[in-house]
């Protein structure tokens, strides 16, 4: 549809800073910055209905469970809730962390910091934290403001908190820091913001061991976060006394680019990052601090912040703010640790096998195609990363088949039961859960009981008829090159058969026993391996066989403590599903069975083709 007007008419491109010789581009980040939540505050201010006192208390203690050490808790002249919940915070003894330092919000008012003073009386350690807009739009349209006004007025404000905390000898209780938002920083000229900041400085009067922390938003994201760089790096660089402040990044996600702007930044000599747990805030909300924490994790940096139960965070976080983390959001979206697309479930399978194979512990070298974070870091299951649906390859389901039942199927059975998978998954047009995954592969393969088909009594012995030269007198024969004999009693659906068969294994001698009543089956592939260890340990057999009668191959697989009752549970399975795969073809059984019915010289054997065609359906 043709635009009838062009609305980028309206707005003009952000100019980029002229920064000669920009040094951040060439700098990786090596450590954890000093972390701020304001969860409590700017994260608070944007919800729908605010958190009540309790849920804050609740947030608080998860803050500091994870290991968040600055905490901006509330902006107290804004309600009675903020004002009762700092005071609920210093009053109640062990509630508040020795190492951790409450913050708490004021606008540059005077009577509103006094108040803001008075909710921290008695605190450990508070950092008062005031704002003023300085962007060139916020003094014109919100203040009425000239450049010299704001100054005035920041200073002032700087000054006021010095004279209501470190200054007062009754305050000596308490550790004070400061803080001050040049807000809209990254909307304002650079040279102003150095300026306004130089006189909120000089009314303070850090020092080296208490430095004043000049905190510099992205109240509204204004450009691509290099620029949000740049403006940084120009502070960094000319700020005065540089070894006295603490510069701190407050980034907003309007462009969807905080994450990357505070990591510019940080590149750019950022010391601290203020932020909210997976980007709750203002608009589109504040950085996303789990991200931030979790891709120093990548880049084998410790955050010093702990995600490892990221579950539990999420309960909390949701419970509090009344909003749902997207099931995308970063590393803790409930979607992002699982994969349901058939080459993705490939390539991560191949991956954790490989893990295996190369015998890696927890703590080495993680590489894991798809998954840049082991699931495992923020105390997700391996079990849940696949997931299958009808967009999902054999891999998926081999892999939910290994962790369910550890079952390592062969490439060829994975095909096949992927087929049937798919089959399920389009009918019902969902999910398929692992349980009825596992559920699907042991009905398919008759794992437990086989309905149809049961070894009563059986024994193997040597074809001693066929020996090549009879035993030197005195000597035992030596019977490992014979043929062996299967005699034994099968139970088909109900019904004893005696049956003799001979071949060169026990497998091969039922095949051969089973020709007897019909089943034309050859092996043609056979793979085993055990399950468990100890004494709980069973093998697990697999079995391919061909038929003259049947288009398609079939397979059987067999769980057993014995190896040898295993592979027969395996080709009595595979048994089956050729009874099954002739449904199609109902004919070509029966001439198959008829045949061999009748050079058996049995004329019970029709009887038996018959009953087990008119069962297929049940199977
Ligand atoms: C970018 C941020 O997140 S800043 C934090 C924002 N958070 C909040 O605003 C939550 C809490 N706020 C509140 O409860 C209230 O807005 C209060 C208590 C601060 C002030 O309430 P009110 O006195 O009713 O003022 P109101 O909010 O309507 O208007 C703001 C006034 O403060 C002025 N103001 C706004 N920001 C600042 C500032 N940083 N410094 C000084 N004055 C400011 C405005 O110019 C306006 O003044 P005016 O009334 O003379 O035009
Ligand atoms: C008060 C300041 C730090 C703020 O929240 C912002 O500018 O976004
Ligand atoms: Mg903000």
């Amino acid at each position: 549809m043709p635009m009838l007007k062009d609305p980028s008419k309206k707005y003009k491109p952000f100019p980029p800073l002229k920064l000669q010789n920009r040094q951040w581009p060439d700098k990786t980040i090596d450590k954890a910055p000093r972390w701020l939540a304001t969860d409590l505050r700017d994260g608070n201010q944007s919800l729908v209905d605010p958190m009540n006192g309790d849920q804050k208390w609740e947030f608080f203690q998860m803050l500091c469970s994870l290991g968040y050490k600055e905490i901006e808790v509330s902006f107290p002249s804004a309600s009675q809730t903020d004002y009762d919940f700092t005071r609920r915070l210093i009053e109640t003894p062990g509630a508040v962390p020795d190492d951790v330092w409450l913050q708490v919000l004021s606008p540059c008012r005077e009577d509103l910091i006094r108040r803001t003073v008075q909710s921290l009386k008695g605190a450990k350690k508070a950092i008062v934290h005031i704002y003023l807009a300085t962007s060139e739009c916020f003094r014109r349209i919100v203040f009425g403001f000239t450049e010299d006004e704001s100054v005035e007025l920041a200073a002032k404000c700087a000054a006021l908190v010095r004279s209501l905390t470190k200054d007062d000898p009754s305050q000596s209780g308490t550790e004070w820091a400061f803080e001050f938002s040049p807000e809209t920083f990254s909307d304002t000229s650079p040279e102003f913001v150095i300026r306004i900041c130089e006189a909120v400085k000089a009314a303070w009067g850090p020092t080296e061991e208490n430095p004043i922390i000049f905190n510099l938003p992205a109240t509204v994201e204004m450009a691509t976060p290099n620029i949000y760089a740049d403006q940084v790096e120009y502070f960094c660089r000319n700020i005065t006394e540089r070894e006295k402040i603490c510069v701190s990044l407050h980034p907003h996600n309007d462009r969807g680019t905080s994450v990357a702007a505070a990591e510019l930044a940080q590149m750019a000599g950022a010391d601290r990052v203020e932020g909210c747990l997976f980007g709750n805030g203002e608009r589109t909300g504040n950085v996303d601090l789990v991200t931030l924490a979790l891709n120093l994790y990548t880049q084998g940096i410790t955050p010093n912040i702990d995600f490892s139960d990221l579950g539990k965070v999420i309960e909390v976080v949701e419970k509090c703010n009344k909003i749902e983390v997207h099931p995308r959001a970063p590393y803790g979206g409930s979607l992002v640790v699982c994969a349901f697309s058939g080459s993705h479930q490939d390539a991560i399978k191949k991956g954790f096998t490989t893990r295996e194979k190369e015998g890696k512990e927890y703590d080495e070298y993680w590489q894991i195609p798809y998954l840049p974070l082991d699931p495992k870091d923020i105390g997700r299951d391996y079990q849940a990363v696949i997931r299958v649906n009808s967009q999902s390859g054999k891999g998926g389901a081999a892999w939910i088949i290994q962790q369910q039942l550890h079952l390592d199927m062969p490439r060829g059975l994975q095909v096949v039961f992927s087929k049937v998978v798919q089959k399920i998954a389009d009918e019902k047009g969902r999910e398929l859960l692992p349980t009825e995954i596992a559920e699907l592969f042991k009905k398919t393969y008759l794992l437990g009981r086989n309905p149809r088909f049961n070894i009563i009594d059986y024994s193997i012995t040597p074809d001693r008829s066929t020996s090549p030269a009879p035993p030197e007198p005195g000597k035992t024969q030596d019977t490992k090159n014979l043929k062996r004999v299967f005699e034994g009693v099968v139970s088909i659906d109900g019904a004893e058969y005696k049956l003799r068969g001979r071949g060169n294994g026990p497998i091969s001698s039922l095949a051969n026993a089973l020709r007897t009543i019909g089943i034309d089956l050859d092996v043609v592939d056979y793979k085993e391996h055990a399950v468990g260890r100890g004494r709980e340990v069973k093998a697990a057999t697999y079995i391919e066989c061909t038929s003259p009668s049947a288009a398609e191959k079939v397979w059987g697989v067999g769980l057993h403590e014995d190896v040898v009752q295993s592979s027969f549970s395996a080709l009595l399975s595979a048994a089956s599903n050729f009874i099954r795969s002739q449904q199609g073809s109902p004919v070509a059984a029966h001439r198959t069975l008829e045949v061999n019915g009748k050079a058996n010289g049995t004329s019970k054997m029709p009887d038996i083709v018959l009953a087990l065609e008119a069962k297929a359906d049940e199977m």
